[in-house]
């Protein structure tokens, strides 16, 4: 049975944002991810997790600036001194949390563009490399370019190509599998070929990106089939409630902490 970690950027979102720690181990949740910690102390982010006795599953690096548009820098040209400041600062983060998976965003670009592919190459071998000495993974994330329009790793095959070519053994996939099924579909055989590589996966319903309880995926199956393939990482539930988020927990029944 799949471990499961609620995204705070997402769901409990009738709390302020270190309540939501709370309000997800009260759900049953044994794990939370979200996508940035940076607005608020460390120690304050320990202290939830302690007190409610979560995992830490994943955070991401810092992505630039997110309000102007900016969807990470690894990609960018004149950008590498900010990549590397960005993972100084996320290893603070990781001592605080205990996480042990960072996802690095490749920003907006265009992926057949060689000096954009070199930037890429050279930020993710800096982080993965400083990310190593601390035995933590760097995750690579396919996005779909209908949510994120332009983003450069927009493709789970180049993904996996790349991460081949790297040859580093912590950088590993972050398997969204709301993000395959809208880029290439066929989810089931992609688990199969992808899973060895992958560190984590994500879930949401499609195309509406809300609660895994119907729509285009059959999640019992997909949950069923990550155990059949040995899965052990965490599934973080990357979704936007319908309504309010505890309402929109029937589907979570099964798999919570008791
Ligand atoms: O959008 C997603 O699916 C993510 O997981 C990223 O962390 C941020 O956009
Ligand atoms: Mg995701």
């Amino acid at each position: 049975m799949p471990a499961f970690a609620a995204n705070l950027t997402m769901m409990f979102n009738e709390w302020s944002f270190l309540d939501r720690f709370d309000a997800a181990a009260e759900a049953g949740f044994s794990a939370v991810e979200y996508l940035f910690p940076y607005d608020f102390k460390p120690e304050d982010i320990q202290e939830r997790l302690v007190r409610n006795g979560l995992t830490q599953a994943l955070f991401n690096m810092p992505p630039g600036d997110w309000a102007a548009g900016m969807r990470g820098l690894a990609s960018l040209p004149g950008r590498f001194d900010d990549v590397a400041d960005g993972v100084t600062r996320a290893l603070v983060y990781a001592e605080a949390t205990g996480v042990k998976n960072i996802h690095l965003m490749s920003g907006l670009g265009d992926r057949n563009d060689q000096q954009a592919r070199l930037n890429y190459r050279r930020a993710v071998e800096h982080a993965a490399e400083r990310l190593a000495e601390r035995g933590l993974n760097l995750l690579l994330e396919p996005i779909n370019g209908r949510n994120m329009p332009g983003y450069f790793l927009n493709d789970f095959h180049a993904a996996a190509q790349m991460i081949g070519e790297f040859g580093l053994t912590n950088v590993k996939l972050q398997f969204d599998i709301y993000h395959c099924q809208i880029i290439h579909g066929d989810v089931t055989t992609r688990l199969r070929e992808l899973i060895p590589i992958s560190g984590h996966v994500q879930i949401a319903s499609v195309p509406s990106r809300q609660e895994p309880d119907g729509e285009e995926l059959n999640y019992p199956f997909l949950f069923s089939e990550l155990d059949r393939l040995g899965y052990t990482g965490y599934v973080g539930c990357e979704y936007h409630p319908r309504g309010r988020t505890t309402d929109g927990l029937g589907w979570f029944e099964p798999y919570k902490r008791g």
